[in-house]
């Protein structure tokens, strides 16, 4: 069985809270993780940032706090990320930040990705907006202000290639599979993320474990710290989950730095022993995008 992971690798999770109105508060705050981080695990290959790390987490903030994102002239947050990937030659997963298409003035939640050289790789902006209402819950609506990307993310690094979702984006089986399959044959799934209070105890852990399991790869969910004087109660847990579903690490509710290594033998234990690859019925499923 080919590897789909090359090696044993070190990954740092950022559990921040970076709900400041001051953007580049957030950023130093970021950049002040990130050096702990590498302070602690010099070798850490890949790391991980939340979802809107770098400005409030709200439908009404959305726009005021939206960059331009390329990579030839490169905006506030995204040169600060490509110089703290450079710094320390890391795979970057810049967590996610509010994106602006100056040619349809469309407004994005965005996550942009950094190799070790400070390159912008890729992006993905999130496919699935958080649209809910739940009674005595909450009531949150992205697409008042969002638009919704369309594409699904892939990304060769290194190691191998990594699937990368949004938040609300792991509700959504198909995704995790396109990416996990071949040709795209990824060894994680990355969702930098924010639950709630409501529904991070229903389900964060039920959907990264699930994600897992299907699929037989690590899923990587990095949140915001809970901050109870912003608007919106991040869940916190950041946590790594291995692809047999057993979570690896996970952090509590306030900040912190989480740390895993992921290992390529775990990926192809499982499937041996479980062969889910070889005995999956496509030949039954083929209508289910009708
Ligand atoms: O799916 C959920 O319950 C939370 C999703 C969310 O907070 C988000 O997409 O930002």
């Amino acid at each position: 069985m080919s590897k789909i992971l090359s090696q044993k690798i070190k990954i740092a999770l950022i559990q921040l809270n970076g709900s400041s109105p001051n953007k580049l508060d957030n950023l130093n705050r970021a950049a002040k993780f990130v050096e702990m981080a590498m302070t602690k695990q010099p070798d850490t290959q890949i790391v991980v940032l939340p979802e809107c790390f770098n400005s409030p987490y709200a439908v009404t903030k959305f726009r005021e706090n939206a960059e331009v994102i390329n990579n030839d002239n490169k905006s506030q947050s995204i040169d600060f990320l490509s110089k703290i990937a450079s710094k320390y030659n890391i795979t970057l997963i810049g967590g996610s930040i509010p994106e602006i298409d100056p040619m349809t003035n469309k407004i994005y939640n965005t996550s942009p990705i950094f190799n070790g050289k400070g390159d912008l790789i890729d992006i993905h902006r999130k496919v699935h907006l958080f649209d809910v209402d739940i009674p005595n819950g909450i009531t949150f609506k992205e697409s008042e202000t969002l638009s919704p990307g369309t594409k699904l993310t892939t990304v060769k690094t290194q190691y191998g290639n990594i699937g990368v979702g949004i938040c609300y984006d792991m509700r959504f089986p198909e995704l995790t599979t396109i990416s996990a399959r071949e040709p795209n044959n990824a060894f994680a799934m990355i969702f930098p993320s924010a639950f709630n209070t409501v529904t991070g105890p229903m389900h964060w852990h039920l959907l990264a474990r699930s994600r897992a399991v299907d699929n037989q790869i690590y899923t990587i969910l990095c949140s915001p710290a809970r901050n109870m004087e912003s608007s919106y109660h991040a869940y916190g847990h950041s946590l790594v989950c291995n692809p047999k579903g057993e979570i690896i690490a996970e952090a509590g509710e306030g900040e912190e730095i989480i740390y895993a290594e992921l290992n390529p033998e775990e990926i192809q234990n499982f499937r041996q022993s479980v062969p889910l690859l070889n005995q999956r019925r496509f030949d039954l499923y083929k209508d289910i995008s009708k």
